[in-house]
């Protein structure tokens, strides 16, 4: 079942033409559907059915409030990776004792508004983070919950630039150092060892780099045992990835089966942390043809989105399909589609077979409820985009678009000027 589909030959989120919602509210728009938020959720906690866990829902992925809201409606969690994730996460309800905070740069100010806000659990990423967390939590007066984010040096098969979990790569604790440091903070008297996290990159499409991993904890979560440090909590990160063209992931029920495969004689509560899975494809970037041109054997289509709006194909050269509004084009075109961005790198669509867009038509570029509008950027002074939550017939701005006022707000100009 989709909820972005086609009645007609018009594009439908729900039960709104994307048409009305443009009309209403502008473009470039990001429209989310939430029965496809709440679907992606429920089929994630199902495929873990009765064993212990927790969804922390990856903030970085979509962390309008609004979303937050809905994920700590159907139970969830969540993972953060600042102070700004937190504050979001607390602004919108989320339990503090279901929220874990990732990430190698953790500041001291950031450490400690984890701290009063009870968080459950850091997942620590270096030696000096634990000394850190472990002296601003003295300070505080609060034990802190950690786990350590241990590096299983896999190889997840995915873009190297969201590989994670590979010793290259600046992410956690080596497996070599791992044992050591968790004897360390056991000597700590500020720490609390609730856990052992990872999270080895985004977009994976298979399930065994997850088994790989978890085989490599294993090995270490028994020595810890001998060692006399019990865990409660396996954390096993994010990265569970989507269809955006032609890939072939697993369906959370299969990873759910895998990993429950693995993890059932540890007795440990899982915790995982979706972003992509539940977000990606809950939303989607509506734009607008300004104009088109030729030249040479190229074909340019222009368009009120650029670079800044979805950062994914200059980033990565990732694929998001593209789609139109309304159904009236001409036949298909080899083409770029190109935001008003001055970069050459400033497109959505990159030498690809598309409806021959004309002005004035509307398109949606699909896949973009993930790192869409929380990579976007204000670069050329382009004001952000409005996010709207479609709920069945009706719908809400989430975000109003930016205004030119807003992009001047807190800057001044000093007064010897
Ligand atoms: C620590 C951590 N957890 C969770 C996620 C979410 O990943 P994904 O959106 O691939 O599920 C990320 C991003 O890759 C991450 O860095
Ligand atoms: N932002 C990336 C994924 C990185 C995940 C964050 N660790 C993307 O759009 O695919």
């Amino acid at each position: 079942m989709h909820y972005f589909q086609y009645k007609g030959n018009e594009l439908y989120a729900e039960d709104i033409p994307i048409a009305d919602i443009v009309a209403a509210v502008g473009s470039p728009v990001f429209i989310y559907s939430q029965a496809t938020f709440e679907r992606h959720y429920k089929a994630f906690d199902e495929a873990f059915g009765q064993a212990p866990h927790t969804i922390c829902y990856s903030v970085k992925a979509n962390s309008n409030l609004a979303i937050l809201k809905l994920i700590a409606g159907l139970g969830g969690g969540v993972d953060i990776v600042s102070g700004g994730e937190l504050f979001r996460a607390l602004e919108a309800g989320v339990d503090p004792k279901k929220i874990v905070y990732s990430g190698v740069g953790k500041r001291d100010d950031e450490i400690e508004y984890a701290l009063r806000s009870d968080i459950l659990m850091f997942n620590v990423e270096s030696e000096q983070e634990i000394d850190r967390i472990n002296e601003i939590a003295g300070q505080v007066g609060k034990k802190a919950g950690i786990a350590l984010r241990v590096n299983p040096n896999v190889d997840p098969q995915t873009h190297p630039y969201i590989t994670t979990g590979l010793k290259k790569a600046k992410f956690g604790i080596t497996m070599e150092d791992a044992v050591a440091e968790y004897k360390r903070a056991a000597q700590m008297s500020n720490l609390e060892i609730l856990g052992i996290d990872c999270h080895i990159g985004s977009q994976l499409t298979n399930v065994e780099p997850f088994v790989d991993s978890i085989k490599k904890l294993k090995e270490l979560i028994s020595q810890l045992g001998e060692l006399g440090i019990e865990l409660k909590y396996l954390d096993l990160g994010g990265g569970l990835g989507i269809q955006y063209d032609a890939e072939d992931p697993p369906l959370p029920a299969d990873y759910g089966a895998a990993i429950q495969s693995e993890t059932k004689d540890l007795g440990l509560h899982l915790i995982f942390e979706p972003g992509r899975n539940i977000a990606g494809n809950a939303g989607i970037l509506a734009a607008k043809c300004l104009f088109t041109k030729e030249r040479d054997d190229k074909h340019f289509i222009i368009i009120d989105a650029g670079m800044n709006d979805l950062a994914r194909p200059a980033l990565y050269g990732s694929f998001h399909g593209v789609q139109p509004v309304v159904k009236d084009q001409d036949g298909m075109v080899a083409a770029d589609i190109v935001g008003p961005i001055c970069e050459t790198g400033d497109f959505l669509v990159k030498e690809r077979q598309v409806p021959m867009f004309k002005q004035g038509d509307l398109m949606a570029f699909m896949s973009a409820g993930a790192y869409g509008f929380t990579m976007s950027s204000n670069y050329n002074s382009r004001p952000r985009a409005a996010e709207v939550l479609v709920n069945g017939n009706r719908f809400a701005v989430i975000r109003e678009r930016e205004t030119v006022e807003d992009l001047i707000r807190g800057e001044s100009v000093p007064d010897w000027m």
